[in-house]
């Protein structure tokens, strides 16, 4: 197990900078995510990790030690790729066997290493099958056990489910998950799927376009998203562009359109940064509130409902507001609110549940 830190870390290739001054911790244990769009650098910062490539600036660190130019096969980290990169004229066994005979182990230890990997990996019985006569979930898992029968102190795992289908795909990620908590090994996992980071990490990175742009837990960051990237990325949200008004101890005050809108200012309400430039108020769809009359609270806007889908343990409303599209969720509790498409419904965007975020992305065309 280890530790690995970021430091400055800056790759540039030609004249694409991949990724931009990344500082962070990964926590010795850890399921610490990469998350991010397709080009935003995850895939580059995991090969920096595994000496596949060498930062143009900055360091990388394993337990506090300079790792920044050791080449990979003297790091100690285990990698499984997205194509799992098994030599498919060697069978289950000599592919599972092939980190520990570059090792030099003597042949009785190899045998019981690559037996005890495929029986964590529930292959047990399957050492003499070509990589050929397998499916593509247990593909996987001999790609898991090779990475893991060097018994490394890190495991790289990029993209490692996007191969599978969406039933192989949750069953593998349990077993990540599973493997990870016995070994307890320091582990690093790439994704563009925002389910898998939230279901499986300790802490995620979010990256955008070589940018890190934040780091918590999944529950932070789907609560507290730094900015209208996160915010977008990670999970549905209303985005409403804003401007600010004023900040006060108990609020923060935004004009929507003709609209003022107040918003409770408490630390986990309010990122910092916003009045700085341009902000966003974004509110998740679950957390709206909606009325076939009007209340008369605070922040209460007049709608028309657009679409309702059925999703089974809920329904999605689309309510038109001005040029807004705004997305409600009601879990389905039996009990019908009693709107159709066509009516009108006065939504409420409660000041606990709005946040005010720093505006990164550009403005969508059906916006303002
Ligand atoms: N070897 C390379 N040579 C030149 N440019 C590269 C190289 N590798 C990556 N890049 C560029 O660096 C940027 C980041 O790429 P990277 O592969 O790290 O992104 P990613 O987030 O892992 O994307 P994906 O999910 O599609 O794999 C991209 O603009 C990419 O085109």
């Amino acid at each position: 197990m280890a530790t690995v830190k970021l430091q400055e870390v800056v790759k540039v290739f030609g004249d694409v900078v991949a990724v931009q001054k990344l500082n962070f911790t990964i926590k010795e244990g850890e399921f610490f995510t990469f998350l991010g769009p397709s080009g935003c650098g995850k895939t580059t910062t995991l090969r920096m990790i595994a000496g596949f490539y060498y930062p143009t600036e900055g360091k990388v660190l394993f337990d506090e030690k300079d790792m920044t130019k050791v080449p990979p096969e003297q790091r100690n980290t285990g990698m499984v790729f997205q194509n799992y990169a098994l030599f498919p004229h060697m069978t289950v066994f000599e592919n599972v066997a092939f980190g520990l005979k570059l090792r030099k182990l003597s042949k009785s230890e190899i045998k019981i290493k690559v037996l005890d990997a495929l029986a964590k990996v529930r292959l047990k019985g399957y050492e003499d099958r070509q990589i050929t006569q397998l499916s593509g979930g247990q593909q996987q898992r001999v790609a898991l056990a090779r990475a893991l029968a060097i018994e490394p102190a890190i495991l790289l795992l990029d993209e490692p489910l996007s191969n599978l289908d969406a039933r192989l795909r949750d069953e593998m990620r349990m077993e990540i998950k599973r493997l990870q908590k016995e070994y307890g090994i320091t582990t690093i996992y790439v994704t563009h799927d925002q389910v898998e980071a939230l279901s499986m990490s300790d802490r995620i990175a979010v990256f955008n376009m070589g940018v890190c742009q934040q780091v918590g837990t999944p529950y932070e960051i789907y609560n507290q998203p730094a900015n209208d990237f996160v915010a977008s990325f990670i999970g549905e949200t209303n985005l409403f562009p804003v401007i600010l008004s004023s900040i006060t101890e108990k609020s923060i005050i935004v004009q929507l359109e003709d609209r003022i809108i107040t918003v409770k200012n408490e630390p986990l309400n309010s990122a910092e940064g916003i009045d700085k430039g341009p902000v966003s108020l974004s509110i998740r769809p679950e957390r709206i509130k909606m009325s076939t009359n009007p209340i008369g609270v605070p922040n209460e806007l007049e709608g028309k409902v657009e679409l309702i889908q059925f999703i089974g343990n809920a329904m999605e409303y689309e309510i038109r507001w001005k040029n807004y599209l705004i997305k409600a969720l009601v879990l389905n509790d039996g009990n019908e609110i009693g709107l159709k498409e066509g009516d009108p419904v006065w939504v409420t965007l409660n000041e606990d549940q709005l946040r005010v975020i720093p505006r990164i992305t550009e403005v969508k065309k059906d916006e303002k």
